[in-house]
């Protein structure tokens, strides 16, 4: 048993008595032939699982995980079960399945942090402001999820990201909604921001801590901004103003080498005057021609001020800084010290060109996936080898639902043409999914530790619909993780939906043989999404087959995936850090060709901002984080 386990025994013990379980109805009775149980939990739970003994059913052990809130899927089996190997007989009839689960929930629970990892969420427990950062796959999203369990088990938490993209990626809001504003919030003079809507006044006041993902693409005016506005909401708290936002905790993650601010500065701070950038030589007051500068308030914003570490806010949140250095993706040094040049700006030699465009002959166009910057490259590959396959098609079409209030269902419930819901535009389980025997796919789940959200593979046929049997179920485990009991609902209605095409000869639902030599059936998954910021919340979901077109993506999309055969082309990348985003996407040098490379390529047209952000990296960490 995992170390993991033991430290959630002491929690139960401490914090859990049996007393706040009920047994639900006949349950008592499969308790006693020790299957599977359900327990109805009064209180609301943590997002963890525990494991405690019931004076009820003494010398038993109960192990606990969480489905959906109020609700934990239960495996019963004896003391001396729980050790894989254990000579001793269990007392379930079914020890190995509790086996396999105790991978099932160690896997759920993600993998067990570094001490790195740890001391970011000890300082998040302790109640610090917190900046985490470090180069791409060194976990951020991992202690992220982390944090934010450990959190929302005591208070009212709100995670955010700039885009919707990651946002939805994340489980979480966008900046923009979470603040209550919309892109022309911009214009409006900062005095008035408070005063413009008194729910979300009301709202934010009851907001205990603020995780903000992406933090490189938050401008500066717009980290001030919501600063200044969660310092004057009306408050009982007549302290508010003196304390960086409002004192609610701030924990900010990202990495300022990644993507940055698009289109900064565009509105004047503290009136929303449009800003345009002065022409060189003509306006003789700006002493920069770089320079944005509003007369009135006599405020000058220069670009290369744009990150929201230049922010006075940001000085004043008094940061506990930490930097992960250990990187999980990639095991390579040499690749590993080759991203990091990238990350960092610094301009590649000849040799790492060689290294980065020399065709591999473990990549091929027909088995490595292609990412591009722009959407319409993507489209072409796909639809182009897709054309090219003289295999029948099948369509899934997502199953998108909105459960909730009528004031929600206004911002959340929206359609569009097709039926699907508009907030769910940028998820990343496709509209509508095409797909054909002997195709390339990529996984958009994780399914167990073998199979993750970009895990590639051939699709190679189709397991017959016969019965809802081979459905997942929440009881029976196959369906995890929060919501279960929906999820499964939800998955049973997409297989309404599609059951007659299912049912044709020759269809069903996809096996696929992936890379790795696992071959798999895919059922389809619901992705929920609690909207609203206080309970009730309402309920968003998309159900789809969690597969895409495996011949190309585009570099957005990829963001969080690891991929093991990538072809990177650069040729139209329009904002440098794209590249670094993209080449971090591959586990080796081996399975990575990068198309349209220069020299120039990188830390060319952005040799300001890299020369800025190295600075903030030495400044609050040391040079060591510089070194590659
Ligand atoms: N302590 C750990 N032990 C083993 N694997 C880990 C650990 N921490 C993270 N990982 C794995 O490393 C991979 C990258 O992690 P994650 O996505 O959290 O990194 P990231 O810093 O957010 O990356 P990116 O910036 O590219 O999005 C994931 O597969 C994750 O499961």
């Amino acid at each position: 048993m995992s170390r993991k386990l033991k430290s959630s025994l002491s929690v139960a013990v401490k914090g859990w008595s049996v007393e706040r379980y009920q047994i639900c109805g006949d349950q008592q009775h499969g308790l006693s032939r020790g299957r599977h149980g359900v327990l109805r939990v009064q209180d609301k739970p943590s997002n963890d699982f525990r494991i405690y003994r019931p004076t009820t059913t003494t010398g038993l052990q109960i192990k606990c995980r969480v489905i959906s809130p109020g609700f934990f899927n239960a495996i019963i089996y004896s003391k001396d079960a729980r050790e894989p190997g254990s000579s001793k007989r269990p007392f379930t009839t079914n020890a190995k399945r509790a086996h396999q689960l105790d991978g099932e929930l160690d896997e759920q629970a993600g993998p067990t942090l570094l001490p790195e990892q740890q001391d970011v969420v000890n300082h998040a427990v302790a109640g610090h402001n917190i900046f985490f950062t470090g180069p791409a796959g060194c976990g951020k999203s991992t202690v992220l999820r982390e944090v934010r369990k450990r959190l929302e088990e005591r208070m009212t938490v709100c995670v955010m990201a700039p885009t919707g993209i990651v946002a939805l990626a994340i489980h979480g809001t966008t900046t923009w909604s979470f603040a209550g504003w919309t892109p022309n919030s911009t214009r409006i003079p900062l005095e008035d921001l408070p005063r413009r809507d008194p729910m979300t006044s009301l709202r934010l006041s009851k907001v205990n801590v603020i995780i903000i993902d992406e933090i490189s693409m938050i401008e500066n005016n717009f980290f001030e901004r919501l600063d200044f506005l969660l310092r004057h909401i009306e408050s009982s708290d007549s302290g508010r103003r003196a304390k960086p936002f409002g004192g609610i905790q701030v924990i900010i993650t990202g990495d300022f080498c990644q993507l940055p601010p698009i289109k900064p500065f565009q509105h004047c701070f503290n009136c929303g005057r449009e800003l345009r950038k002065p022409k060189e030589g003509i306006d003789s007051t700006v002493d920069e021609p770089l320079s944005t500068r509003c007369k009135p308030c006599g405020l000058t914003f220069r670009e290369e001020d744009k990150f929201a570490f230049s922010s006075a806010a940001w000085s004043h949140c008094n940061f506990v800084n930490i930097h992960l250095k250990a990187i999980h993706r990639q095991k390579d040094p040499a690749f590993i010290s080759l991203l990091q040049k990238c990350r960092l700006g610094i301009p590649f030699s000849n040799h790492d060109i060689t290294a980065l465009t020399r065709p591999k002959p473990t990549l091929s166009q027909d088995n490595a996936v292609k990412l591009f910057p722009v959407r319409a490259d993507v489209w072409e590959t796909n639809h182009k080898a897709f054309e090219e396959l003289e295999t029948p098609p099948i369509i899934f079409k997502c199953h998108d639902g909105f459960a909730g209030s009528w004031e929600h269902s206004l911002e959340y419930g929206k359609r569009l043409d097709d039926g699907t819901l508009q907030f769910l535009d940028q998820h990343r389980f496709d509209r509508k999914l095409r797909l054909k025997k002997g195709m390339r796919v990529l996984l958009l789940a994780s399914l167990g530790s073998d199979l993750r959200n970009g895990s590639q593979g051939t699709l190679v046929g189709y397991e017959p619909f016969r019965s809802w049997t081979k459905l997942p179920t929440w009881n029976t485990g196959t369906i995890r993780g929060e919501h279960a009991e929906v999820r499964e609902k939800l998955v049973r209605e997409f297989a309404s939906m599609h059951k007659r095409q299912l049912k044709q000869r020759g269809f069903g639902w996809p096996i696929v043989a992936f890379d790795n030599g696992m071959t798999k059936t895919i059922y389809p998954e619901c992705d929920i999404h609690l909207v609203g910021y206080e309970s009730p919340y309402s309920t968003v979901s998309r159900t789809q087959i969690p597969l895409t077109a495996g011949y190309a993506l585009t570099i957005h999309k990829a963001q969080g995936m690891t991929l093991d055969k990538v072809i990177v082309d650069v040729s139209k990348v329009f904002v440098d850090k794209q590249i670094y985003v993209a080449l971090s996407r591959a586990r080796s040098l081996e399975g990575l060709q990068v198309i349209g490379l220069t020299r120039e390529s990188v830390g060319f047209d952005d040799g300001e901002d890299s020369e800025k952000v190295r600075k903030f990296l030495r400044d609050s960490f040391g040079d060591e984080v510089v070194k590659y």
